[in-house]
């Protein structure tokens, strides 16, 4: 039999085609066409958007973003394709397998009744909201923060910066919302709650295992900060405000619709997921100037409107422990930036948090105490 080579061409050309136009003109579109017509008839429209593949949505796409160097580029990618309408639909975070206990802390969240919100915020609020309640806990946090960095540079080893960053700030928690200042007791919280947050959060935290007691004397070279001295330091506010503007440490705060909503235009539907995307705006020209360039100075007599700037929310979700977070920064920095330096082990390790290091990248640190002398 003759092989017929132009046949066997134009079957597999057929075949490519058909595959591209129904993986791309088909399947592409299900999740669009599917969550369109689960909707039914809508006053207003959806906004413009792509809600991806089936089941994954833009999953891989935002995972991908978040992981490279540039994670603007998913919204980005957004205003490029749909224009700059600051509202737009994606699918994302449906089909995560999701534990009991994830579930559960989601709920708590974003879904918890306006008075289970309120008490829980009644909880965590009461002794941290305020300069004169944190006065209280002033010379406490100092302790924990000075002997903490003291001990990093006694160690003479390299460590992991941002885990032991995350002990000094859950230590301080503890001491304040628990009352322990014993290591071991903290220790055992600090094991109990990683359990927990183990099962919620599915991302590791560093439990604190050594044994030393937290609350060491003094080191005497240290001159003692009272909180009128942090209230002082506004330039250290700037650089604060600054890191918190250009790093985006939260990129977004998700909110559930209670029932449909109209906004521009555009309808945002009954159980919907919208989530602000602070990143977006942080980072908008508009709003700051240069955005990428880390600039403190900006912080100089800027005027600068909440919806604008909000790396601890908004509204009846801001953050409460946005004072006792400050407080925390500028004591850790006015002593870290006073006597001590980091060194890379890596000089080559950059230091980014897109893509966030990872344990592998052996992006070690190590803290040397220095001493300035004035000329
Ligand atoms: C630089 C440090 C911090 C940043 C950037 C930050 C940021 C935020 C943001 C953006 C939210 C709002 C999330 C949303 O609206 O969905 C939030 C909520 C919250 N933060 Fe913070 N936070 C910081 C430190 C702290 C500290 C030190 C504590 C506790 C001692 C704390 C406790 C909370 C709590 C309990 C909520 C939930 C409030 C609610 O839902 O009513 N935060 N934080």
């Amino acid at each position: 039999m003759e092989f017929n080579w132009w046949s066997v061409t134009v079957a597999c050309a057929s075949i490519l085609l058909g595959s591209y136009a129904f993986v791309f003109k088909i399947l592409r579109k299900l999740n669009g066409w599917y969550y369109e017509f689960m909707l039914g008839k809508k006053q207003y429209p959806l906004p413009p958007g792509d809600m991806g593949w089936p089941l994954v949505g833009n999953l891989f796409a935002f995972t991908k973003a978040f992981k490279s160097e540039d994670p603007d580029s998913f919204v980005n990618n957004l205003v490029s394709r749909y224009g700059i309408g600051g509202i737009y639909k994606v699918h994302l975070f449906g089909v995560l397998p999701s534990s009991y206990a994830r579930r559960r802390w989601s709920e708590l969240l974003t879904n918890s009744s306006i008075e289970e919100h309120k008490w829980l915020r009644r909880l965590t609020t009461a002794p941290i909201v305020g300069h004169n309640r944190l006065a209280v806990y002033f010379d406490c946090i100092e302790d924990i923060i000075i002997n903490s960095v003291e001990e990093w540079a006694s160690m003479n080893e390299p460590i992991e910066l941002l885990n032991e960053l995350k002990e000094v700030s859950f230590k301080i928690i503890i001491r304040i919302f628990l009352g322990f200042n014993n290591d071991s007791t903290i220790a055992t919280v600090a094991y109990l709650f990683s359990i927990v947050k183990d099962a919620v959060m599915s991302f590791p935290v560093n439990v604190p295992g050594r044994k030393e007691e937290i609350i060491k004397t003094r080191p005497s070279s240290l001159k003692r900060l009272n909180l009128k001295d942090i209230k002082q330091m506004t330039y250290l506010a700037k650089v604060i405000d600054e890191t918190l503007r250009k790093t985006n440490l939260l990129f977004g705060m998700f909110r559930e619709a209670k029932a449909d909503v109209n906004i521009n235009g555009y309808v945002k539907p009954k159980g919907w997921k919208v989530l602000s995307f602070a990143r977006a705006v942080h980072l908008d020209p508009q709003y700051h100037l240069n955005p990428q360039q880390f600039n403190p100075s900006r912080w100089d007599d800027y005027n600068v409107k909440t919806s604008s700037f909000f790396p601890f929310g908004i509204g009846s979700r801001l953050c409460p422990g946005m004072d006792l977070g400050k407080l925390e920064i500028s004591i850790f920095l006015h002593y870290f930036l006073l006597n001590y330096k980091l060194e890379r082990v890596d000089p080559e390790c950059p230091i980014t948090c897109f893509p966030a290091p990872k344990p592998t990248d052996n992006c070690l640190t190590k803290v040397v105490k220095v001493t300035y002398h004035s000329t």
